[in-house]
């Protein structure tokens, strides 16, 4: 028998123009303490945290087992190999815009990675968090950790066919396919040690596949031209010390999916409007937290007072929030022993 334990951060993905592109890590990490027996056995799940109410424990229908199952079929293994117990910590919360579902994914290849000695490289096991997640910039945050900036490569008419089975028919089951190879490449990106991450978390779940079902199919060359020049400057502004606050709160505006997305978060709209350097000192960016609801403000001072302007907008729209103060959590997913 032995045991290990897997950690994987949350992550606050787009940063405003960068939508599909950039991620930070977040110091909320989910853990999986793992015990392997001796023998063949079943895989016995047991969850704490966020959404215990909701998670299934059958490990054909949780996100993280399901992740771990699709690894092992993709190396031709078709059941966990011994009798294992998993235990979820998760405090990352579901369905509000911190890479939950990424951080899940990340957790079951991770899994399968141990449990199989497939030896695969953290690069190698982003080809399968990718069949799953389809977008690098909140996973390859999670998993490499840090502010990151991330992109998929062109696949070949036969790659592309391997994306056809969905993420849920991979994970059901219901579709096979092994990822292509190489399929995301990332660049750690400087981050100023001044800024914090505070980010105010709605009490409500908005999925990410609702929040880009909203988004246009198309869009104009301004707006295109817009998202472009703030996030080529975006990537140096959180790097540099001392920090710009007005550069960095112009740079993080975005017109690719924000506008959109404010009909589904109520309040978005005037947070985005009223929370500037000028109206709250310490104040330097506001955007979005990946598919949201949760709202990401960078800051270097007054957290509190930030936060508090913040939930006072939300409950005037009838939401109730938390928030949290965070740095990012530079080191990525991990497994100890
Ligand atoms: N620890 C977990 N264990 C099992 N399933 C999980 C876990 N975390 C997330 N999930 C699954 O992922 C879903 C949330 O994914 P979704 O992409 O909609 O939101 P998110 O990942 O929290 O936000 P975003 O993608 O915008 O950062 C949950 O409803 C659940 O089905
Ligand atoms: N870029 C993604 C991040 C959420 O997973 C989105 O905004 O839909």
């Amino acid at each position: 028998m032995y045991q290990f334990q897997i950690k994987v951060p949350a992550s606050s993905a787009n940063i405003g123009p960068g939508f599909d592109v950039l991620g930070m890590s977040l110091e909320v990490y989910m853990t999986l303490d793992v015990q392997v027996g001796d023998d063949k056995g079943a895989c016995v799940l047991s969850y704490e945290g966020d959404g215990a109410n909701e998670v299934p424990l059958d490990i054909h229908k949780n996100m993280i087992s399901q992740t771990a199952l699709y690894v092992l079929r993709c190396h031709d293994i078709h059941e966990f190999p011994l009798a294992v117990k998993i235990h979820v910590k998760n405090p990352i919360p579901l369905g509000r815009g911190m890479g939950s579902s990424g951080s899940a994914a990340i957790a079951g290849v991770l899994l399968a990675n141990e449990l199989a000695h497939l030896k695969l490289s953290k690069l190698q096991m982003m080809d399968y968090v990718l069949m799953i997640e389809r977008h690098p910039d909140n996973v390859m945050a999670s998993m490499m950790g840090g502010f990151v900036g991330s992109f998929l490569r062109e696949l070949s008419d036969v790659e592309k066919e391997a994306m056809i089975p969905s993420a849920s028919d991979l994970l059901t089951n219901q579709g096979f396919s092994r990822p292509p190879k190489g399929l995301g490449t990332y660049a750690k990106l400087p981050w100023a040690p001044e800024l914090k991450a505070l980010v105010v978390i709605p009490q409500f779940h908005l999925s990410t596949s609702k929040a880009r079902s909203v988004l246009p199919s198309s869009y104009t060359k301004p707006d295109v031209i817009y998202n472009l020049q703030r996030l080529a400057l975006l990537t140096t502004a959180l790097g540099q010390t001392p920090i710009n606050a007005h550069l960095i709160h112009e740079v993080m505006k975005d017109k690719v999916h924000q506008p959109y997305r404010s009909q589904l978060i109520p309040g978005l709209q005037t947070i985005l409007a009223q929370m500037t350097p000028e109206s709250q000192p310490g104040l330097c960016g506001i955007c979005l937290s990946g598919a949201g609801p949760t709202i990401l403000a960078l800051a270097t001072d007054n957290y509190e007072e930030i936060a508090q302007k913040m939930l006072i907008i939300f409950k005037q729209n009838n939401v109730d929030c938390n928030y949290l103060v965070l740095s990012p959590a530079f080191e990525g997913a991990s497994v100890t022993y």
